[in-house]
């Protein structure tokens, strides 16, 4: 019995909090490297949905970085990145939007699906959800070539509010189109920073590999909450660095855009997404304007 009144109690608790929720838009981030195992991804899941059926409104944007990356040794092609963006030619354009939309996203719908949720999917290029140019990378002052890569110019998000403020959950791959029809390769957290700032998202909340922001990638502490200009610094000094760039700047494009609260999170842990909407204190980082 007293087993059950505490059960009774975890749920009380989060009262204030779906009832501050309800309605509200907020964008989850699964990155490719907190993807560890079917437990895990099954547990992000069943939270999307149960945030869902108690009245938010959760819009889903996946990476698959790993994978894409094991499909391109498979296939023998070498693959780089630059300032954390992969340098995407021709075939890895093709090898990207082969795994992003052919594997991972319909894996996610699938799993949404067995959890009871609705599940959409679609990339950016589906009704030019995401319109893009060519994007080129700055290294040390000079502007490199990195192919296929996608520069957002708008996100067309109408197609998404109708999903979300219906049953379904937007489930949406990292991909964009420009003008002439072509395919762009989009980093993942540089697309849900966009696509928080163009819902005018509640929350958006990054889910990674690490506890969150570290004072370096390779330190055992954890930044519970930092600032734009604390962020440029670490960029600048190098301990702010590779994927962790893209993702800190998606998030400080989605504060910019109108996003009240922007989260660096642990995707490893189970229910991570419960324990920081549901819990006072949240876990991860926070990132601030
Ligand atoms: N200061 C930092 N704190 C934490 N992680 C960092 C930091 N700088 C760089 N990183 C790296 O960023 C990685 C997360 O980015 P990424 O590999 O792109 O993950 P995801 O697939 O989730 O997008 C971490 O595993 C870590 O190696
Ligand atoms: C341009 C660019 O770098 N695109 C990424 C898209 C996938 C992604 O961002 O996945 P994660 O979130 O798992 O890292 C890539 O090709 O890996």
């Amino acid at each position: 019995m007293e087993e059950l009144i505490k059960k009774a109690g975890i749920l009380v608790e989060a009262l204030p909090y779906i009832q501050k929720l309800n309605g509200k838009t907020v964008v989850i981030k699964y990155g490719g490297n907190a993807m560890i195992s079917e437990e895990l991804k099954n547990k992000v899941m069943e939270d999307i949905t149960l945030l869902k059926f108690i009245g938010l409104h959760p819009v889903l944007v996946h990476g698959g970085g790993p994978d894409i990356s094991e499909t391109l040794t498979r296939f023998g092609i070498q693959s780089e990145f630059v300032n954390g963006l992969r340098v995407t030619d021709d075939e890895t354009m093709r090898v990207a939007q082969m795994v992003l939309m052919g594997k991972t996203n319909k894996e996610i719908v699938s799993l949404i699906s067995q959890k009871g949720g609705k599940a959409l999917g679609l990339s950016g290029i589906d009704g030019e959800l995401i319109e893009c140019e060519k994007q080129y990378a700055n290294v040390d002052g000079k502007i490199v070539d990195i192919g296929y890569v996608g520069k957002i110019i708008k996100i067309n998000q109408k197609v998404l509010e109708f999903l979300a403020n219906d049953d379904y959950i937007p489930v949406v791959a990292p991909l964009g189109v420009d003008k002439e029809g072509r395919s762009y390769n989009i980093n993942a957290d540089t697309v849900a920073g966009a696509i928080a700032a163009a819902l005018k998202a509640e929350k958006l909340m990054l889910l990674t590999d690490t506890p969150g922001i570290k004072s370096s990638p390779t330190a055992d502490d954890i930044i519970y909450e930092i600032n734009q200009k604390e962020i440029y610094k670490m960029i600048e000094a190098g301990t702010i660095a590779g994927g962790m760039i893209p993702k800190v700047k998606g998030g400080l494009e989605a504060l910019a855009g109108g996003v009240n609260n922007v989260h660096i999170i642990d995707g490893r842990i189970p229910h991570c997404l419960l324990l920081e909407i549901f819990t006072d204190s949240g876990i991860g980082t926070m990132i601030t304007r």
